[in-house]
């Protein structure tokens, strides 16, 4: 099972858009970045950082008046690297799959607005919070990530609704109205607590079933693998009220074609996007995009909203989950309800799967933080007691762990907005409407102004508490100031993630019960290093071993 980043990883510029090429562009949807209307860089009270009180609000810089956008510099001014430069760079210098990377080498090269060229894209980069807030309060009332051709063509070729990340305007909004409600809002989504517990318990056995199957009883060779089955089980289980048999011994035929088809669905859009319609005659890649789409809706969506449509029209009682309350809410058509479950289902896979990757990764390196996260969670649920929602709010330092490891690995690199309602300005450059604008969210929260010893993975730096007394150098004045802008790996305002909330639950859950299970360390022998790229964890060792096992030696 491949281990990509599905839904934020298309998605990213739809997750992320980070990175903008067609790998941002994939991104992009996949993480299928929603925005959740308004949602305004909320924070648990304990981890708030002062600074994020004083997120002011939107304003509407449109160009008041022709004299004054003559005044100011154009697109064409920036600097930036011609085309050949930035294929090269991609191409050649491998950038392509480490595209995060590429904001901080052309902003010392080109200061921190820029614009840059390749494929389909024509770019004005902007890489310090300042800017990002700029863009983001002139993003108007219905923000658009960025055009998505290829999908809207496939949905036009099929006959099917358009979704949240082909849709425009109003009605963008209207169908990211009847998705919120039981997505983002904490109470309605406690609901699913526990389903995902019973899918964390899945995942602990299959941990411990490949660590006794190991050579040396303790290393389970590819961790990011078991979790991106985490990730899949997760959601489909929210969203189709169904078990998909990822974590089982034999994972069942279909569940497989399944995730091959989103795999495919994926990495084709990269190139449809890349190469220009006359090539679809003679490269595969559209017809193998077309026939992974097709092959995604028929086996899993088609089949579970049969069911699931034929119970609601008998009156049956339903297990009332995601799938279930979009039918019979009668706010979408049976189309939107088909595109949206879809698009969900893209966007929640590798993002959580990926974030818990690293945050696994970090606390096998670090002992002592591993050690306060174990002692938090027994403290607040002794006796391997499953945690409850409630349970969460008493563990801030599993919070900043989940925190830190987003601000090092965000799982958007980069975002985009595709401002079209307003002509745009920032700093002393107007820009007409329709300009496509990339978010560096990487380089600002990997920025040292902002975090100092920013590449270092400090979940403590989340805590204003440990600030006054510490001697560290952490603690100097200033350290938790940062811009709001400089952290949010969910986006924010009405297009932030759909699905923050439902990811945090599960990613809380699933490194609670870990991290009280298990006690992981780097292999031996083997240095673990981070990976150039972000998403690409696939065959990252993890040994652990049972915590009970450890207690009852130490006696
Ligand atoms: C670690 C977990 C996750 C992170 C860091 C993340 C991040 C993001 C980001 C940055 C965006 C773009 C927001 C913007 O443009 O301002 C986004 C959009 C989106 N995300 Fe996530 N996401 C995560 C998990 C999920 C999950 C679990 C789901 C599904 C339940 C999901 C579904 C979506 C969708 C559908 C959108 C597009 C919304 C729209 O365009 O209206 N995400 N996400």
């Amino acid at each position: 099972m491949r281990t990509r980043s599905v839904a934020h990883t298309q998605s990213a510029l739809s997750h992320s858009a980070s990175t903008m090429g067609s790998r941002a562009a994939a991104t992009w949807y996949r993480c299928l970045p929603a925005l959740c209307s308004g949602t305004a860089l909320r924070v648990a009270p304990v981890l708030r950082p002062a600074s994020f009180a004083s997120i002011p609000a939107r304003r509407n810089l449109n160009v008041q008046t022709a004299t004054e956008a003559v005044k100011l510099k154009s697109i064409d001014d920036l600097p930036g690297p011609s085309r050949s430069t930035s294929m090269y760079w991609l191409l050649v210098k491998g950038y392509a799959e480490k595209m995060h990377l590429l904001q901080g080498l052309q902003k010392r090269l080109y200061g921190p607005i820029w614009r840059s060229k390749f494929g389909p894209f024509d770019l004005v980069n902007v890489a310090t919070p300042d800017l990002i807030a700029q863009v983001i309060q002139q993003e108007g009332r219905y923000p658009v990530r960025m055009e998505m051709p290829h999908w809207k063509e496939y949905r036009e070729l099929r006959g099917q609704a358009y979704g949240l990340h082909v849709e425009t305007g109003p009605e963008w909004y209207r169908i990211r109205s009847a998705l919120n409600p039981k997505m983002l809002k904490l109470q309605e989504v406690s609901v699913y607590a526990s389903t995902i517990q019973q899918v964390i318990g899945d995942l602990l056995q299959r941990i411990e079933l490949l660590r006794t199957r190991s050579q040396d009883q303790a290393t389970v060779l590819d961790v990011a693998a078991e979790l991106y089955k985490f990730g899949f089980e997760g959601i489909s289980s929210i969203l189709f009220e169904t078990r998909l048999g990822c974590l089982q011994e034999e994972i069942p035929h279909e569940t497989l074609r399944f995730i091959k088809a989103v795999n495919d669905m994926l990495t084709f859009a990269d190139m449809v996007l890349l190469f220009p319609r006359w090539t679809r005659n003679i490269l595969p890649f559209w017809k193998r995009f077309v026939q992974a789409w097709d092959d995604l809706y028929e086996m899993l969506i088609d089949r579970r909203m049969a069911e699931i449509e034929a119970q609601v029209s008998r009156d049956e009682p339903i297990e009332g989950m995601y799938l279930t309350n979009l039918l019979s809410s009668d706010k979408l058509t049976k189309a939107e309800v088909y595109i949206s479950v879809t698009e969900l289902m893209l966007g929640g896979v590798d993002t959580t799967s990926n974030t818990l990757s690293w945050a696994l990764y970090h606390l096998a390196r670090d002992s002592r933080a591993q050690d306060r996260l174990y002692s938090e969670v027994n403290s607040v649920c002794p006796d391997k007691r499953e945690p409850t929602m409630d349970d969460l709010s008493r563990m801030p330092f599993l919070k900043a762990v989940i925190k830190e490891t987003l601000r090092l690995y965000p799982v958007a690199p980069g975002n985009a907005r595709l401002v079209s309602e307003n002509e745009v300005i920032l700093d002393n450059y107007w820009f007409p409407k329709k300009t496509q604008f990339h978010l560096c969210h990487y380089e600002a929260c990997h920025d040292e102004s902002e975090f100092p010893n920013a590449e270092h993975f400090l979940p403590e730096r989340w805590f204003r508490s440990d600030t006054p007394n510490s001697r560290s150098d952490r603690a100097r004045p200033g350290f938790y100031q940062h811009n709001p802008y400089s952290f949010i790996p969910f986006g924010v305002g009405v297009r932030a993630c759909v699905g923050k909330r439902v990811a945090e639950m599960e990613m809380h859950f699933a490194l609670s019960r870990v991290s009280d299970a298990e006690v992981p360390f780097v292999p031996s022998a083997q240095s673990l290093h981070t990976w150039g790229q972000l998403r690409s964890l696939a065959g990252l060792p993890f040994s652990s071993l049972p915590r009970l096992l450890i207690e009852s030696t130490m006696w």
